[in-house]
């Protein structure tokens, strides 16, 4: 098996495996929890310039289907496991794991130290690393780590975006007409508006308010996507001219982040960020605790004991990560605008969250 190198802007370095494409690859290293679907993951662009560690310490078992993918590519930087699955034992794999990986040139790395790895990224932070399967020299590598771009300031959404509007539409009687900002936006959110009987109208990320407004929608959708929230002003912007028209606004994720942002609050970088498939989140409102999908480096900051102002009116913290407290969703109390940090629409699950399309529906109808 050839030997691969994996180091991080720290200097940490672990030996291991290649796994999948050969060559080099550099971006932010992160960690996932979840325990099933490696291929939503690796397909959701917003993994965009990321290499995502699995902890899982067993991968590719399922290999890769037809039905799965969040986009049409892998879109991770590049790739860590501790043991890939050396057979495919799914009737509807089309082929392995680490074909897939090869199709996309995505270079992964297989190593023994997933744990130390995580426990570092835990202490220390999610940083820069690369990964590199020519390279048998760490301080060589770290170099060129070191010459690589950092997550912080990085405008991602507008690379991953469709460069051309398209529509999704319901099988049955289209009910609503969803005008959706793609900043990076997972094939199953049009598609579970679909399933409520929404037409949605997926945009650019740099669509403006005017060109949204154009299609006289009944909602407004800001999806989920990479990189800095500060950088994706242009979405900040068009966001603002929604909610000053008082459209109906909803937002995944990065949409939870803009939504932050037009209201005149800050985004900060986590640690080391909240990706898996068991967070738990509480519903402010309710007291109910939902066990949700997340995939988050960064946060909103925001004023947790009750309304605050803004230039939209007052907003509230809806939801918070009972882990750490972090705001994972927010609500406008006097225009029709909501939004959450984590992913109703996950498609691994868990499937606690899905009604929230429903309460978009809901204000659409008002
Ligand atoms: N999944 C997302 O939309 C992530 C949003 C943003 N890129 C973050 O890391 O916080």
């Amino acid at each position: 098996m050839k030997q691969a190198l994996l180091v991080l802007e720290d200097g940490r370095t672990f030996q291991g495996t290649a796994y999948g494409a050969e060559g080099e690859a550099f971006g932010e290293v992160v960690f996932n929890t979840g325990m099933t679907g490696y291929q939503e993951t690796l397909t959701d662009p917003s993994y965009a310039r990321q290499i995502v560690a699995m902890t899982a310490p067993h991968i590719g078992n399922t290999g890769v289907n037809d039905e799965d993918p969040e986009s049409g590519r892998i879109q991770v930087a590049g790739y860590v496991v501790r043991e890939p699955s050396r057979i495919t034992s799914n009737w509807r794999a089309r082929r392995s794991l680490e074909d897939e990986l090869r199709a996309y040139g995505v270079v992964g790395i297989a190593v023994q130290g997933t744990r130390a790895l995580t426990r570092h990224l835990r202490d220390r932070g999610a940083m820069r690393a690369g990964i590199s399967t020519e390279e048998a020299e760490p301080a060589a590598l770290l170099e060129r780590v070191l010459a690589s771009p950092d997550m912080i300031g990085a405008d991602l959404a507008r690379v991953v975006s469709t460069p051309e509007p398209y529509v999704v539409r319901p099988d049955g009687e289209v009910r609503h007409r969803v005008a959706a900002v793609d900043l990076g936006i997972k094939t199953m959110t049009p598609r579970r508006m679909a399933e409520h009987g929404c037409e949605v109208h997926v945009l650019p990320a740099t669509a403006t308010a005017e060109e949204i407004l154009a299609l006289e929608p009944d909602g407004v959708f800001y999806s989920n996507g990479p990189g800095d929230p500060a950088a994706c002003g242009y979405a900040v912007d068009s966001m603002k001219g929604v909610l000053e028209e008082g459209r109906p606004v909803f937002g995944i994720c990065l949409g939870n982040q803009m939504l932050g942002r037009a209201l005149g609050l800050d985004t900060y970088k986590l640690r080391f960020g909240h990706r898996g498939v068991n967070q738990p989140v509480q519903d402010r409102a309710t007291g109910r605790v939902h066990i949700t999908s997340h995939n988050h480096g960064f946060a909103v900051e925001a004023p947790l004991d009750g309304p605050f102002a803004t230039p939209f009116g007052r907003a509230e913290v809806t939801h918070v990560d009972l882990n750490d407290g972090v705001v994972e969703g927010l609500r406008l109390l006097d225009r029709p605008a909501f939004s959450v940090q984590y992913h109703p629409e996950a498609a691994p699950g868990p499937h606690d969250a899905t009604g929230l399309f429903e309460t978009f529906c809901e204000l659409m109808r008002k």
